[in-house]
Protein backbone atom coordinates (compact mmCIF):
# COMPACT_ATOMS: atom_id res chain seq x y z
CA UNK A 1 0.00 0.00 0.00
CA UNK A 2 1.54 3.58 -0.72
CA UNK A 3 0.76 6.24 1.75
CA UNK A 4 -1.77 8.92 0.10
CA UNK A 5 -2.76 12.08 0.39
CA UNK A 6 -6.56 12.80 0.54
CA UNK A 7 -7.57 16.30 -1.05
CA UNK A 8 -11.35 17.46 -0.61
CA UNK A 9 -11.69 20.24 -2.98
CA UNK A 10 -14.29 23.26 -2.07
CA UNK A 11 -14.47 24.08 -5.61
CA UNK A 12 -11.31 26.37 -6.25
CA UNK A 13 -10.48 26.52 -10.18
CA UNK A 14 -6.85 25.02 -9.12
CA UNK A 15 -7.43 22.44 -6.85
CA UNK A 16 -5.84 19.68 -9.41
CA UNK A 17 -3.19 21.59 -8.80
CA UNK A 18 -2.92 20.35 -5.17
CA UNK A 19 -2.40 16.68 -6.54
CA UNK A 20 -0.08 17.35 -9.20
CA UNK A 21 2.02 19.22 -6.67
CA UNK A 22 1.96 16.46 -4.01
CA UNK A 23 2.28 13.50 -6.67
CA UNK A 24 5.28 15.89 -8.42
CA UNK A 25 6.80 15.10 -4.30
CA UNK A 26 6.52 11.41 -4.85
CA UNK A 27 3.02 10.77 -3.12
CA UNK A 28 0.18 9.55 -4.37
CA UNK A 29 -2.94 11.86 -3.85
CA UNK A 30 -6.56 11.84 -4.89
CA UNK A 31 -9.23 14.74 -4.92
CA UNK A 32 -12.81 14.65 -3.62
CA UNK A 33 -15.59 16.91 -2.76
CA UNK A 34 -15.60 18.47 0.29
CA UNK A 35 -19.05 16.90 1.48
CA UNK A 36 -17.81 13.51 1.44
CA UNK A 37 -19.38 11.44 4.54
CA UNK A 38 -17.12 11.16 8.01
CA UNK A 39 -17.17 7.47 7.68
CA UNK A 40 -15.34 7.91 4.10
CA UNK A 41 -12.28 10.08 5.85
CA UNK A 42 -11.73 7.91 8.07
CA UNK A 43 -11.92 4.42 6.13
CA UNK A 44 -9.94 6.20 3.39
CA UNK A 45 -6.52 5.73 4.57
CA UNK A 46 -4.83 8.80 4.23
CA UNK A 47 -1.95 9.96 5.56
CA UNK A 48 -3.09 13.45 5.59
CA UNK A 49 -5.29 15.98 4.29
CA UNK A 50 -5.63 18.65 2.21
CA UNK A 51 -8.38 21.20 2.03
CA UNK A 52 -8.65 23.07 -0.87
CA UNK A 53 -9.72 26.85 -1.67
CA UNK A 54 -12.96 27.59 -2.93
CA UNK A 55 -15.38 30.57 -4.22
CA UNK A 56 -17.67 30.47 -1.13
CA UNK A 57 -17.37 32.59 2.05
CA UNK A 58 -17.60 30.86 5.35
CA UNK A 59 -18.88 34.47 6.73
CA UNK A 60 -22.40 32.96 4.89
CA UNK A 61 -25.27 30.76 6.37
CA UNK A 62 -25.19 27.16 4.17
CA UNK A 63 -21.46 27.27 2.79
CA UNK A 64 -19.30 24.24 2.47
CA UNK A 65 -17.87 22.92 5.84
CA UNK A 66 -15.14 19.50 6.17
CA UNK A 67 -16.47 16.66 7.85
CA UNK A 68 -15.73 17.11 11.17
CA UNK A 69 -14.16 13.46 11.24
CA UNK A 70 -11.11 15.21 9.28
CA UNK A 71 -10.42 16.82 12.44
CA UNK A 72 -10.60 13.87 14.83
CA UNK A 73 -8.54 11.76 13.03
CA UNK A 74 -5.62 12.36 14.38
CA UNK A 75 -3.50 12.80 10.93
CA UNK A 76 -2.09 16.56 10.04
CA UNK A 77 -4.75 18.75 8.21
CA UNK A 78 -3.45 21.74 5.87
CA UNK A 79 -5.61 24.51 5.02
CA UNK A 80 -5.23 26.68 1.89
CA UNK A 81 -7.52 29.52 1.51
CA UNK A 82 -11.47 28.62 1.76
CA UNK A 83 -9.42 25.62 3.69
CA UNK A 84 -7.93 27.50 5.85
CA UNK A 85 -11.10 30.01 6.32
CA UNK A 86 -13.31 26.56 7.06
CA UNK A 87 -10.52 25.27 9.48
CA UNK A 88 -10.44 28.16 11.49
CA UNK A 89 -14.33 28.47 11.49
CA UNK A 90 -14.82 24.99 12.67
CA UNK A 91 -12.07 24.55 14.93
CA UNK A 92 -13.54 28.00 17.05
CA UNK A 93 -11.56 30.91 15.67
CA UNK A 94 -13.52 34.13 13.24
CA UNK A 95 -13.00 34.45 9.69
CA UNK A 96 -14.75 38.44 8.83
CA UNK A 97 -15.86 39.09 5.26
CA UNK A 98 -12.75 41.33 3.74
CA UNK A 99 -12.11 45.03 2.67
CA UNK A 100 -10.22 44.28 0.66
CA UNK A 101 -10.19 41.92 -1.92
CA UNK A 102 -6.33 40.26 -2.51
CA UNK A 103 -5.45 39.41 -6.32
CA UNK A 104 -2.10 38.09 -7.63
CA UNK A 105 0.90 38.44 -6.24
CA UNK A 106 2.36 39.32 -2.21
CA UNK A 107 4.84 39.15 0.20
CA UNK A 108 3.98 36.82 3.19
CA UNK A 109 6.06 37.53 6.57
CA UNK A 110 6.81 33.99 7.71
CA UNK A 111 6.55 34.65 11.43
CA UNK A 112 7.67 32.68 14.45
CA UNK A 113 8.81 28.84 13.77
CA UNK A 114 6.44 25.95 12.69
CA UNK A 115 7.04 22.62 11.24
CA UNK A 116 5.26 23.79 7.85
CA UNK A 117 7.73 26.99 7.00
CA UNK A 118 10.94 26.14 9.15
CA UNK A 119 13.94 27.99 6.87
CA UNK A 120 11.57 27.54 3.93
CA UNK A 121 11.84 31.52 2.34
CA UNK A 122 12.63 33.75 -0.69
CA UNK A 123 14.42 36.65 1.03
CA UNK A 124 15.42 37.95 4.28
CA UNK A 125 14.81 41.63 5.06
CA UNK A 126 17.38 44.16 6.28
CA UNK A 127 15.19 43.68 9.97
CA UNK A 128 16.30 39.77 9.15
CA UNK A 129 12.43 38.68 8.21
CA UNK A 130 12.34 36.02 6.08
CA UNK A 131 10.05 36.35 3.59
CA UNK A 132 8.41 34.37 0.94
CA UNK A 133 6.81 35.46 -2.59
CA UNK A 134 3.14 34.07 -3.24
CA UNK A 135 -0.32 34.41 -4.92
CA UNK A 136 -3.15 34.94 -3.30
CA UNK A 137 -6.97 35.43 -4.24
CA UNK A 138 -8.97 35.80 -1.63
CA UNK A 139 -11.64 38.47 0.28
CA UNK A 140 -12.07 37.05 2.93
CA UNK A 141 -9.62 36.81 5.49
CA UNK A 142 -9.21 34.92 9.20
CA UNK A 143 -9.56 36.96 12.36
CA UNK A 144 -9.32 35.57 15.76
CA UNK A 145 -7.41 32.00 15.52
CA UNK A 146 -8.75 29.05 16.99
CA UNK A 147 -7.35 27.90 20.43
CA UNK A 148 -4.03 26.14 20.12
CA UNK A 149 -2.80 27.87 17.22
CA UNK A 150 0.06 30.58 16.79
CA UNK A 151 0.56 33.17 13.87
CA UNK A 152 2.40 31.42 11.07
CA UNK A 153 2.45 34.19 8.25
CA UNK A 154 1.41 37.50 7.86
CA UNK A 155 0.96 40.32 4.98
CA UNK A 156 0.12 43.81 5.94
CA UNK A 157 -3.58 43.58 4.56
CA UNK A 158 -3.54 39.97 6.00
CA UNK A 159 -2.28 39.73 9.77
CA UNK A 160 -3.54 35.88 9.91
CA UNK A 161 -1.87 34.91 6.32
CA UNK A 162 -0.89 31.53 8.27
CA UNK A 163 -1.69 29.83 11.31
CA UNK A 164 -0.04 26.94 12.84
CA UNK A 165 -0.57 24.06 15.81
CA UNK A 166 2.76 22.22 15.57
CA UNK A 167 0.93 19.86 18.45
CA UNK A 168 -2.07 18.29 16.27
CA UNK A 169 -0.27 19.42 13.26
CA UNK A 170 -2.89 21.25 11.70
CA UNK A 171 -1.69 24.04 9.02
CA UNK A 172 -3.49 26.59 7.25
CA UNK A 173 -2.24 29.73 4.77
CA UNK A 174 -4.21 32.44 3.35
CA UNK A 175 -1.95 31.96 -0.37
CA UNK A 176 -1.86 29.24 -3.05
CA UNK A 177 1.12 27.05 -2.61
CA UNK A 178 -0.28 24.80 -5.47
CA UNK A 179 -0.07 27.48 -8.09
CA UNK A 180 3.78 27.93 -9.77
CA UNK A 181 4.00 31.80 -9.00
CA UNK A 182 4.34 30.63 -5.21
CA UNK A 183 7.90 30.07 -6.02
CA UNK A 184 8.35 27.87 -2.75
CA UNK A 185 4.90 26.43 -3.09
CA UNK A 186 6.22 22.94 -3.90
CA UNK A 187 8.51 23.06 -1.15
CA UNK A 188 5.91 23.95 1.44
CA UNK A 189 3.79 21.26 0.23
CA UNK A 190 6.59 18.56 0.02
CA UNK A 191 7.19 19.38 3.46
CA UNK A 192 4.08 18.72 4.65
CA UNK A 193 3.44 15.63 2.68
CA UNK A 194 7.09 13.83 3.44
CA UNK A 195 8.11 15.79 6.19
CA UNK A 196 4.97 16.29 8.38
CA UNK A 197 2.78 13.20 7.43
CA UNK A 198 6.21 11.15 7.03
CA UNK A 199 4.65 9.45 3.51
CA UNK A 200 7.47 7.81 1.65
CA UNK A 201 8.05 9.19 -1.76
CA UNK A 202 7.05 6.22 -3.83
CA UNK A 203 4.60 7.54 -6.10
CA UNK A 204 6.66 5.94 -9.42
CA UNK A 205 6.40 4.72 -13.01
CA UNK A 206 8.05 1.41 -12.27
CA UNK A 207 5.88 0.32 -9.10
CA UNK A 208 2.90 1.53 -10.96
CA UNK A 209 2.71 -0.74 -13.63
CA UNK A 210 3.49 -3.54 -11.40
CA UNK A 211 0.29 -2.83 -9.75
CA UNK A 212 -2.01 -1.67 -12.39
CA UNK A 213 -0.96 -5.12 -14.10
CA UNK A 214 -1.75 -7.48 -11.19
CA UNK A 215 -5.17 -5.54 -10.29
CA UNK A 216 -5.87 -5.76 -14.43
CA UNK A 217 -5.60 -9.52 -14.61
CA UNK A 218 -7.78 -10.14 -11.56
CA UNK A 219 -10.44 -8.00 -12.80
CA UNK A 220 -10.32 -9.37 -15.96
CA UNK A 221 -9.67 -13.29 -15.06
CA UNK A 222 -9.97 -15.02 -18.17
CA UNK A 223 -12.15 -12.85 -20.01
CA UNK A 224 -11.92 -11.20 -23.24
CA UNK A 225 -11.38 -7.35 -23.19
CA UNK A 226 -12.36 -4.76 -26.14
CA UNK A 227 -10.67 -1.43 -26.48
CA UNK A 228 -11.29 1.71 -28.97
CA UNK A 229 -7.95 2.77 -30.18
CA UNK A 230 -7.42 5.84 -31.83
CA UNK A 231 -3.93 5.82 -32.06
CA UNK A 232 -3.98 9.22 -29.66
CA UNK A 233 -2.04 9.29 -26.52
CA UNK A 234 -4.64 7.68 -24.27
CA UNK A 235 -5.87 4.82 -25.84
CA UNK A 236 -2.38 3.69 -27.31
CA UNK A 237 -1.35 3.99 -23.59
CA UNK A 238 -3.94 1.86 -21.81
CA UNK A 239 -3.65 -0.94 -25.20
CA UNK A 240 0.22 -1.32 -24.24
CA UNK A 241 -0.48 -1.70 -20.18
CA UNK A 242 -3.51 -4.29 -21.10
CA UNK A 243 -1.80 -5.89 -23.53
CA UNK A 244 1.24 -5.97 -21.02
CA UNK A 245 -1.36 -7.63 -18.53
CA UNK A 246 -3.23 -10.32 -20.10
CA UNK A 247 -1.67 -10.55 -24.17
CA UNK A 248 -4.38 -12.07 -26.23
CA UNK A 249 -7.53 -11.59 -24.30
CA UNK A 250 -7.20 -7.93 -25.44
CA UNK A 251 -8.18 -7.21 -28.65
CA UNK A 252 -8.52 -3.76 -30.39
CA UNK A 253 -11.01 -1.82 -32.23
CA UNK A 254 -9.55 0.69 -34.47
CA UNK A 255 -12.04 2.31 -36.36
CA UNK A 256 -11.01 4.39 -39.82
CA UNK A 257 -13.94 6.40 -39.89
CA UNK A 258 -12.53 8.26 -42.75
CA UNK A 259 -11.69 11.76 -41.03
CA UNK A 260 -8.14 10.43 -39.89
CA UNK A 261 -4.76 12.36 -40.07
CA UNK A 262 -2.91 11.49 -43.14
CA UNK A 263 -1.33 7.47 -42.93
CA UNK A 264 -2.91 7.55 -39.41
CA UNK A 265 -3.97 4.21 -40.40
CA UNK A 266 -0.74 2.78 -41.57
CA UNK A 267 0.74 3.76 -38.47
CA UNK A 268 -1.46 2.11 -35.85
CA UNK A 269 -1.25 -0.87 -37.69
CA UNK A 270 2.50 -1.13 -37.53
CA UNK A 271 3.28 0.24 -34.39
CA UNK A 272 0.56 -2.34 -32.43
CA UNK A 273 -0.12 -5.20 -34.88
CA UNK A 274 3.74 -5.30 -36.22
CA UNK A 275 5.77 -4.05 -33.51
CA UNK A 276 3.81 -4.82 -30.23
CA UNK A 277 2.12 -7.74 -31.28
CA UNK A 278 -1.24 -6.98 -29.86
CA UNK A 279 -4.54 -7.78 -31.72
CA UNK A 280 -5.55 -5.02 -33.69
CA UNK A 281 -8.97 -5.03 -36.08
CA UNK A 282 -8.81 -2.70 -38.64
CA UNK A 283 -12.48 -1.08 -39.08
CA UNK A 284 -12.55 0.52 -42.57
CA UNK A 285 -16.07 2.19 -41.92
CA UNK A 286 -15.45 5.04 -44.43
CA UNK A 287 -18.16 4.69 -46.27
CA UNK A 288 -20.58 4.11 -43.56
CA UNK A 289 -19.35 7.92 -41.62
CA UNK A 290 -19.39 9.52 -44.96
CA UNK A 291 -23.23 8.09 -46.02
CA UNK A 292 -24.53 8.75 -42.78
CA UNK A 293 -22.63 12.43 -42.85
CA UNK A 294 -23.83 13.30 -46.74
CA UNK A 295 -25.44 16.61 -46.64
CA UNK A 296 -25.43 17.02 -42.66
CA UNK A 297 -23.70 20.79 -42.30
CA UNK A 298 -24.69 21.15 -38.63
CA UNK A 299 -21.87 21.03 -36.08
CA UNK A 300 -23.54 19.05 -32.95
CA UNK A 301 -25.20 17.16 -35.68
CA UNK A 302 -22.07 15.90 -37.37
CA UNK A 303 -21.29 15.24 -33.25
CA UNK A 304 -23.89 12.95 -32.63
CA UNK A 305 -23.79 10.71 -36.09
CA UNK A 306 -20.53 10.43 -35.81
CA UNK A 307 -20.72 9.21 -32.16
CA UNK A 308 -23.60 6.74 -33.32
CA UNK A 309 -21.77 5.10 -35.67
CA UNK A 310 -18.61 4.63 -33.25
CA UNK A 311 -20.95 2.82 -31.16
CA UNK A 312 -22.54 0.74 -33.95
CA UNK A 313 -19.17 -0.44 -35.68
CA UNK A 314 -18.18 -1.38 -32.05
CA UNK A 315 -21.29 -3.25 -30.92
CA UNK A 316 -21.07 -5.15 -34.47
CA UNK A 317 -17.32 -5.87 -33.56
CA UNK A 318 -17.84 -6.91 -29.87
CA UNK A 319 -20.25 -9.53 -31.56
CA UNK A 320 -17.88 -11.04 -33.04
CA UNK A 321 -16.10 -12.41 -30.29
CA UNK A 322 -15.97 -15.50 -28.53
CA UNK A 323 -16.38 -13.86 -24.78
CA UNK A 324 -15.89 -10.29 -24.45
CA UNK A 325 -16.86 -9.21 -21.29
CA UNK A 326 -15.33 -5.79 -20.76
CA UNK A 327 -14.84 -2.86 -22.62
CA UNK A 328 -11.62 -1.12 -22.00
CA UNK A 329 -11.08 3.26 -21.98
CA UNK A 330 -7.79 5.33 -21.83
CA UNK A 331 -10.39 7.99 -19.26
CA UNK A 332 -7.76 9.74 -17.61
CA UNK A 333 -7.90 11.74 -14.12
CA UNK A 334 -8.93 14.79 -15.55
CA UNK A 335 -11.94 13.20 -16.87
CA UNK A 336 -12.91 11.79 -13.84
CA UNK A 337 -12.76 14.71 -11.99
CA UNK A 338 -14.42 17.11 -14.55
CA UNK A 339 -17.59 14.93 -14.34
CA UNK A 340 -17.77 14.54 -10.99
CA UNK A 341 -20.08 17.35 -11.21
CA UNK A 342 -18.85 20.67 -10.23
CA UNK A 343 -16.31 21.44 -13.10
CA UNK A 344 -18.19 20.85 -15.53
CA UNK A 345 -17.32 23.07 -18.53
CA UNK A 346 -17.87 23.35 -22.31
CA UNK A 347 -14.81 21.28 -23.02
CA UNK A 348 -15.82 18.46 -21.02
CA UNK A 349 -19.19 18.40 -22.61
CA UNK A 350 -18.18 18.66 -26.17
CA UNK A 351 -15.51 15.70 -25.18
CA UNK A 352 -18.70 13.72 -23.96
CA UNK A 353 -20.28 13.48 -27.35
CA UNK A 354 -18.19 11.00 -28.82
CA UNK A 355 -17.32 9.45 -25.95
CA UNK A 356 -17.87 5.48 -26.12
CA UNK A 357 -18.64 6.64 -22.22
CA UNK A 358 -22.42 6.29 -23.43
CA UNK A 359 -23.19 2.81 -25.09
CA UNK A 360 -26.19 1.06 -25.12
CA UNK A 361 -27.20 -1.22 -22.55
CA UNK A 362 -27.33 -4.10 -25.12
CA UNK A 363 -23.65 -4.11 -25.29
CA UNK A 364 -23.52 -5.47 -21.56
CA UNK A 365 -19.71 -4.86 -21.37
CA UNK A 366 -18.19 -3.85 -17.77
CA UNK A 367 -16.05 -1.09 -17.77
CA UNK A 368 -12.21 -0.98 -17.61
CA UNK A 369 -10.41 1.88 -16.74
CA UNK A 370 -6.56 1.77 -16.15
CA UNK A 371 -6.15 5.33 -16.59
CA UNK A 372 -8.36 6.60 -14.30
CA UNK A 373 -5.75 7.88 -11.54
CA UNK A 374 -3.30 9.61 -13.93
CA UNK A 375 -2.80 13.05 -15.09
CA UNK A 376 -1.58 13.32 -19.15
CA UNK A 377 1.94 13.84 -18.31
CA UNK A 378 1.87 10.55 -16.21
CA UNK A 379 0.06 8.52 -18.99
CA UNK A 380 2.92 9.64 -21.14
CA UNK A 381 5.63 9.20 -18.46
CA UNK A 382 3.45 5.28 -18.50
CA UNK A 383 3.84 5.25 -22.07
CA UNK A 384 7.58 5.73 -22.49
CA UNK A 385 8.00 2.95 -19.42
CA UNK A 386 5.81 0.60 -21.12
CA UNK A 387 8.08 0.63 -24.46
CA UNK A 388 6.27 3.01 -26.86
CA UNK A 389 8.02 5.14 -29.00
CA UNK A 390 8.51 8.99 -27.54
CA UNK A 391 7.24 10.30 -30.54
CA UNK A 392 3.70 8.35 -30.12
CA UNK A 393 3.76 9.22 -26.60
CA UNK A 394 4.26 13.07 -27.03
CA UNK A 395 1.70 13.50 -29.93
CA UNK A 396 -0.93 16.14 -29.93
CA UNK A 397 -4.26 14.97 -28.82
CA UNK A 398 -6.81 14.27 -31.90
CA UNK A 399 -10.65 13.98 -31.25
CA UNK A 400 -12.51 11.52 -31.92
CA UNK A 401 -14.99 12.92 -34.47
CA UNK A 402 -11.29 13.91 -36.21
CA UNK A 403 -11.69 15.90 -39.25
CA UNK A 404 -15.73 15.90 -39.16
CA UNK A 405 -15.04 18.68 -36.81
CA UNK A 406 -12.54 20.24 -38.98
CA UNK A 407 -14.00 20.87 -41.99
CA UNK A 408 -16.94 23.01 -41.75
CA UNK A 409 -20.05 22.13 -42.83
CA UNK A 410 -20.66 19.24 -44.52
CA UNK A 411 -17.98 16.98 -45.21
CA UNK A 412 -16.85 15.27 -48.24
CA UNK A 413 -14.46 12.95 -48.69
CA UNK A 414 -12.64 15.74 -51.80
CA UNK A 415 -12.61 17.88 -48.92
CA UNK A 416 -10.89 15.27 -46.19
CA UNK A 417 -8.34 14.48 -48.96
CA UNK A 418 -7.16 17.99 -49.61
CA UNK A 419 -7.24 19.01 -45.73
CA UNK A 420 -4.84 15.71 -44.76
CA UNK A 421 -2.54 17.18 -47.19
CA UNK A 422 -2.33 20.49 -45.90
CA UNK A 423 -2.21 19.17 -42.18
CA UNK A 424 0.36 16.78 -42.88
CA UNK A 425 2.84 19.87 -44.12
CA UNK A 426 1.80 21.99 -41.06
CA UNK A 427 2.66 19.11 -38.75
CA UNK A 428 5.99 18.43 -40.49
CA UNK A 429 6.91 22.01 -40.89
CA UNK A 430 6.59 22.62 -37.13
CA UNK A 431 8.40 19.15 -36.77
CA UNK A 432 11.10 20.64 -38.71
CA UNK A 433 11.86 23.61 -36.69
CA UNK A 434 14.99 22.76 -33.92
CA UNK A 435 15.84 25.00 -31.15
CA UNK A 436 18.73 25.10 -29.23
CA UNK A 437 17.57 22.75 -26.76
CA UNK A 438 16.49 20.05 -29.82
CA UNK A 439 12.96 21.14 -29.00
CA UNK A 440 10.46 22.15 -32.34
CA UNK A 441 7.25 24.05 -32.43
CA UNK A 442 5.47 20.82 -32.35
CA UNK A 443 6.96 19.89 -29.04
CA UNK A 444 6.37 24.01 -28.14
CA UNK A 445 2.63 23.48 -28.90
CA UNK A 446 0.14 21.55 -27.17
CA UNK A 447 -2.28 21.36 -30.14
CA UNK A 448 -1.83 22.38 -34.17
CA UNK A 449 -3.54 21.66 -36.96
CA UNK A 450 -5.16 22.89 -40.46
CA UNK A 451 -9.38 23.76 -40.92
CA UNK A 452 -10.80 23.42 -43.78
CA UNK A 453 -12.55 26.32 -45.12
CA UNK A 454 -15.57 25.15 -47.23
CA UNK A 455 -15.65 29.28 -49.61
CA UNK A 456 -13.49 29.80 -52.41
CA UNK A 457 -11.37 32.85 -52.97
CA UNK A 458 -9.82 34.16 -56.11
CA UNK A 459 -5.80 33.98 -56.69
CA UNK A 460 -2.85 34.40 -59.52
CA UNK A 461 -0.85 31.10 -59.86
CA UNK A 462 0.97 30.94 -62.95
CA UNK A 463 -0.35 33.86 -64.52
CA UNK A 464 -3.57 32.33 -64.23
CA UNK A 465 -6.62 33.04 -62.11
CA UNK A 466 -7.80 30.46 -59.86
CA UNK A 467 -10.66 30.22 -57.55
CA UNK A 468 -10.39 27.54 -54.68
CA UNK A 469 -10.48 26.92 -51.22
CA UNK A 470 -9.38 28.54 -47.98
CA UNK A 471 -7.41 26.40 -45.24
CA UNK A 472 -6.74 27.80 -41.58
CA UNK A 473 -4.15 26.77 -39.84
CA UNK A 474 -4.54 26.67 -36.10
CA UNK A 475 -1.67 26.31 -32.99
CA UNK A 476 -2.23 26.80 -29.70
CA UNK A 477 -0.57 26.51 -25.95
CA UNK A 478 -2.32 25.38 -23.01
CA UNK A 479 -2.24 23.33 -20.08
CA UNK A 480 -5.36 21.76 -19.62
CA UNK A 481 -7.12 22.58 -22.88
CA UNK A 482 -9.90 24.07 -20.91
CA UNK A 483 -7.94 27.67 -21.27
CA UNK A 484 -5.60 28.21 -24.20
CA UNK A 485 -3.37 30.65 -26.32
CA UNK A 486 -3.40 31.16 -29.44
CA UNK A 487 1.07 30.44 -30.55
CA UNK A 488 3.13 33.20 -31.57
CA UNK A 489 4.15 30.83 -34.26
CA UNK A 490 7.58 32.73 -35.93
CA UNK A 491 6.04 34.43 -39.08
CA UNK A 492 9.15 32.64 -41.60
CA UNK A 493 7.92 29.52 -40.27
CA UNK A 494 3.97 30.38 -40.97
CA UNK A 495 4.92 32.06 -44.55
CA UNK A 496 7.01 28.55 -45.55
CA UNK A 497 3.99 26.51 -44.48
CA UNK A 498 1.56 29.05 -46.39
CA UNK A 499 3.59 28.11 -49.90
CA UNK A 500 3.99 24.69 -48.90
CA UNK A 501 0.48 23.82 -48.76
CA UNK A 502 -0.31 26.12 -51.64
CA UNK A 503 2.30 24.90 -54.16
CA UNK A 504 1.70 21.18 -53.58
CA UNK A 505 -1.85 21.19 -52.62
CA UNK A 506 -3.90 21.80 -55.37
CA UNK A 507 -7.16 22.88 -54.79
CA UNK A 508 -6.17 25.69 -51.77
CA UNK A 509 -4.91 28.20 -53.02
CA UNK A 510 -5.43 30.95 -49.56
CA UNK A 511 -3.92 29.97 -46.24
CA UNK A 512 -4.85 32.35 -42.99
CA UNK A 513 -3.98 32.18 -39.24
CA UNK A 514 -6.12 31.85 -36.22
CA UNK A 515 -4.91 33.96 -33.45
CA UNK A 516 -8.22 33.49 -31.17
CA UNK A 517 -8.01 32.64 -27.87
CA UNK A 518 -10.07 30.34 -25.59
CA UNK A 519 -11.87 31.51 -24.48
CA UNK A 520 -13.86 32.97 -26.13
CA UNK A 521 -13.05 30.96 -29.53
CA UNK A 522 -12.76 27.22 -29.14
CA UNK A 523 -9.75 24.65 -30.05
CA UNK A 524 -11.55 23.36 -32.44
CA UNK A 525 -13.81 25.21 -34.75
CA UNK A 526 -16.56 22.94 -34.67
N1 LIG B 1 -10.80 6.16 -34.59
C1 LIG B 1 -11.09 5.57 -33.41
N2 LIG B 1 -11.19 4.23 -33.33
C2 LIG B 1 -11.49 3.62 -32.16
N3 LIG B 1 -11.69 4.27 -31.01
C3 LIG B 1 -11.60 5.61 -31.01
C4 LIG B 1 -11.30 6.34 -32.22
N4 LIG B 1 -11.27 7.66 -31.91
C5 LIG B 1 -11.54 7.75 -30.59
N5 LIG B 1 -11.74 6.53 -30.05
C6 LIG B 1 -12.05 6.22 -28.63
O1 LIG B 1 -12.48 7.40 -27.95
C7 LIG B 1 -11.66 7.61 -26.79
C8 LIG B 1 -11.55 9.08 -26.47
O2 LIG B 1 -10.77 9.76 -27.45
P1 LIG B 1 -9.71 10.85 -27.00
O3 LIG B 1 -9.28 11.58 -28.22
O4 LIG B 1 -10.26 11.62 -25.85
O5 LIG B 1 -8.49 10.00 -26.40
P2 LIG B 1 -7.26 9.37 -27.18
O6 LIG B 1 -7.49 9.41 -28.64
O7 LIG B 1 -7.02 8.03 -26.60
O8 LIG B 1 -6.06 10.29 -26.75
P3 LIG B 1 -5.69 11.78 -27.25
O9 LIG B 1 -6.28 12.66 -26.18
O10 LIG B 1 -4.22 11.80 -27.26
O11 LIG B 1 -6.29 12.01 -28.59
C9 LIG B 1 -10.34 6.94 -27.12
O12 LIG B 1 -9.62 6.59 -25.95
C10 LIG B 1 -10.80 5.73 -27.91
O13 LIG B 1 -11.15 4.69 -27.04
O1 LIG C 1 -11.89 13.10 -28.10
C1 LIG C 1 -12.45 14.15 -28.35
N1 LIG C 1 -13.72 14.12 -28.80
C2 LIG C 1 -14.43 15.22 -29.15
O2 LIG C 1 -15.58 15.14 -29.56
C3 LIG C 1 -13.71 16.46 -29.01
N2 LIG C 1 -14.04 17.75 -29.26
C4 LIG C 1 -12.95 18.50 -28.93
N3 LIG C 1 -11.97 17.73 -28.50
C5 LIG C 1 -10.65 18.12 -27.99
O3 LIG C 1 -10.84 18.75 -26.73
C6 LIG C 1 -9.94 19.87 -26.58
C7 LIG C 1 -10.73 21.14 -26.35
O4 LIG C 1 -11.45 21.41 -27.54
P1 LIG C 1 -12.40 22.65 -27.76
O5 LIG C 1 -11.67 23.86 -27.28
O6 LIG C 1 -12.64 22.68 -29.23
O7 LIG C 1 -13.63 22.38 -26.96
C8 LIG C 1 -9.10 19.87 -27.85
O8 LIG C 1 -7.92 19.15 -27.58
C9 LIG C 1 -9.97 19.17 -28.87
O9 LIG C 1 -9.22 18.55 -29.90
C10 LIG C 1 -12.41 16.46 -28.52
N4 LIG C 1 -11.79 15.31 -28.20
N1 LIG D 1 -9.39 31.29 -3.18
C1 LIG D 1 -10.16 31.04 -2.14
O1 LIG D 1 -10.20 29.94 -1.60
C2 LIG D 1 -11.06 32.18 -1.71
C3 LIG D 1 -11.76 31.90 -0.43
C4 LIG D 1 -12.91 32.87 -0.19
N2 LIG D 1 -13.92 32.70 -1.18
C5 LIG D 1 -12.40 34.30 -0.18
O2 LIG D 1 -12.68 35.06 -1.08
O3 LIG D 1 -11.68 34.68 0.73
MG1 LIG E 1 -7.89 11.17 -29.62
Amino acid sequence: MHSKILILDFGSQVTQLIARRVRDAGVFSEVFPYDVSDEFVRNYGASGIILSGGPNSVTDGDTPRAPQAVFELGVPVFGICYGMQTMAEQLGGKVEMGKVREFGYAEVRARGHSALLEGISDFVTPESHAMLKVWMSHGDKVDHMPPGFKLMASTPNCPIAGMADDERRFYAVQFHPEVTHTLKGEAILSRFVIDICGCKPDWNMPDYIAEAVESIRQQVGSDEVILGLSGGVDSSVAAALIHHAIGDQLTCVFVDHGLLRLDEGKMVMEMFAQNLGVKVIHVDATAQFMGHLAGVTDPEAKRKIIGREFVEVFQVESAKLQNAKWLAQGTIYPDVIESAGKGKNAAHTIKSHHNVGGLPETLNLKLLEPLRELFKDEVRKLGVALGLPHAMVYRHPFPGPGLGVRILGEVKKEFADLLRRADAIFIEELRNTKDDNDESWYDKTSQAFAVFLPVKSVGVMGDGRTYEYVVALRAVQTQDFMTAHWAHLPHELLGRVSNRIINEVRGINRVVYDISGKPPATIEWE
